[in-house]
């Protein structure tokens, strides 16, 4: 095990705005310190890209203030070339025993849905049987509530990826016809968006005919049949960042009884997309959009929420959904994306990948709308 020396420059300890709005979280939770072990909140906090193999211990009270990144020898070079900290390099449970030490006598938060109950125990089991024990406080949203604003530069790494998503989309939608297998569709997107430095946000969805009945239908081996819709849910990912976007598009004539779903999504889906604006509340965008599928008799196969927040995460906060609390404030980068799923006949949805702004939005995706 070793500690990686900051490189000059970079702050060892908590300072900057990030790093402020962070303490500022903490104290409002009760917290003296924070273990980090969701990888989008390591990776945001730390710069650490490897969130997946890291955790961060965040102490900001006590004598001790200051963070450490915690990863393995697999990372030595890469924990130093991008951690904003200094990076302790062990493996569990070497790494609780170092983090012991700074840990003891404060109140200690652990992200209640990024921590499995045996790694709970193991905490438990190394910070609270000393002389002078951590308390141990489950926490939720700590870190999620910084990423919800976006800053510039996180806006325009997802920009960048939406622009490489609508490049792609342009060069895959002319071969997008009957005879084509769903898997090659995506494979075209896919290979489009890595030959231009861009992952795949998530496994991408191609659903024709039928299979359009299916919100997260996987493409897969189906031949695009003639007279169908096919729906298309794609994004990049650029720096960790995602988009995500959803077209449906026609392959021939489909049948009126199609046509009518797509134009009541596509109302309800600009009309959502209309009423983004700062002060918005997500649970009144999501009824907007719901009681326009309701005036058209499509409310019951309105199968999932509107829409939600993306960046580090595909889906992240705030949630477009009739539950929420969530209120919009400029710098969120949010989805609306309405679809009806019919069983047994197929589906359509269409999404819009939308910055909010002080004035009210700007939409960050630029693919074409079919009208049918
Ligand atoms: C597995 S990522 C899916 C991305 C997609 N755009 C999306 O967020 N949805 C498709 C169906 C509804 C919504 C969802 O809640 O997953």
């Amino acid at each position: 095990m070793s500690t990686n020396q900051s490189p000059s420059g970079r702050p060892e300890t908590l300072s900057g705005n990030r790093d402020e709005q962070l303490r500022q979280a903490m104290s409002r939770t009760g917290l003296d310190a924070l273990w980090v072990s969701r990888p989008e909140n390591v990776r945001y906090l730390s710069g650490f890209t490897s969130g997946d193999d890291a955790k961060l211990l965040v102490v900001a009270a006590g004598d001790q203030t200051g963070a450490t990144l915690y990863t393995d020898a697999r990372y030595t070079v890469q924990a130093g070339e991008e951690s904003r900290f200094p990076a302790f390099i062990a493996r569990s449970p070497a790494t609780l025993e170092h983090a012991a030490s700074s840990v003891q006598g404060l109140r200690v938060g652990f992200e209640a849905d990024h921590l499995t109950v045996s790694e709970l125990e193991t905490l438990r089991a190394h910070w609270q049987a000393g002389g002078t024990p951590a308390t141990l406080v489950s926490t939720q949203g700590v870190v999620e509530g910084l990423r919800l604003v976006k800053t510039e530069e996180e806006v325009a790494q997802i920009r960048a990826a939406q622009t490489i998503a609508d490049a792609a989309f342009a060069a895959v939608r002319p071969g997008i016809m009957a005879g084509v297998r769903e898997d090659s569709v995506a494979g075209q997107l896919e290979a489009f968006m890595r030959e231009r430095g861009a992952g795949s946000a998530f496994d991408i969805t191609v659903a024709s005919g039928p299979r359009g009945a299916m919100p997260h239908g996987t493409a897969s081996a189906r031949v695009i049949g003639n007279d169908e819709l096919v729906t298309i849910d794609f994004g990049a990912k650029v720096n960790g960042y995602h988009s995500d976007m959803t077209r449906t598009v026609a392959v021939g004539n489909p049948s009126e009884e199609l046509r009518r779903l797509y134009r009541a999504v596509l109302e309800a889906e600009e009309a959502a997309v209309q009423a983004i604006r700062p002060g918005a509340k997500c649970s009144d965008l999501d009824k907007l959009a719901r009681d326009i599928l309701v005036s058209h008799g499509l409310g019951e196969y309105f199968a999932h929420s509107l829409g939600h927040g993306v960046g580090l995460a595909i889906h992240e906060g705030p949630g477009l959904r009739g539950t929420s609390k969530d209120v919009l404030e400029a710098g969120m980068v949010v989805t609306a994306e309405p679809g009806v799923y019919l069983p047994g006949v197929g589906g359509v949805r269409i999404e819009d990948l939308i910055l909010v702004t002080p004035t009210g939005h700007e939409v960050l995706s630029s693919s074409p709308k079919e009208h049918l």
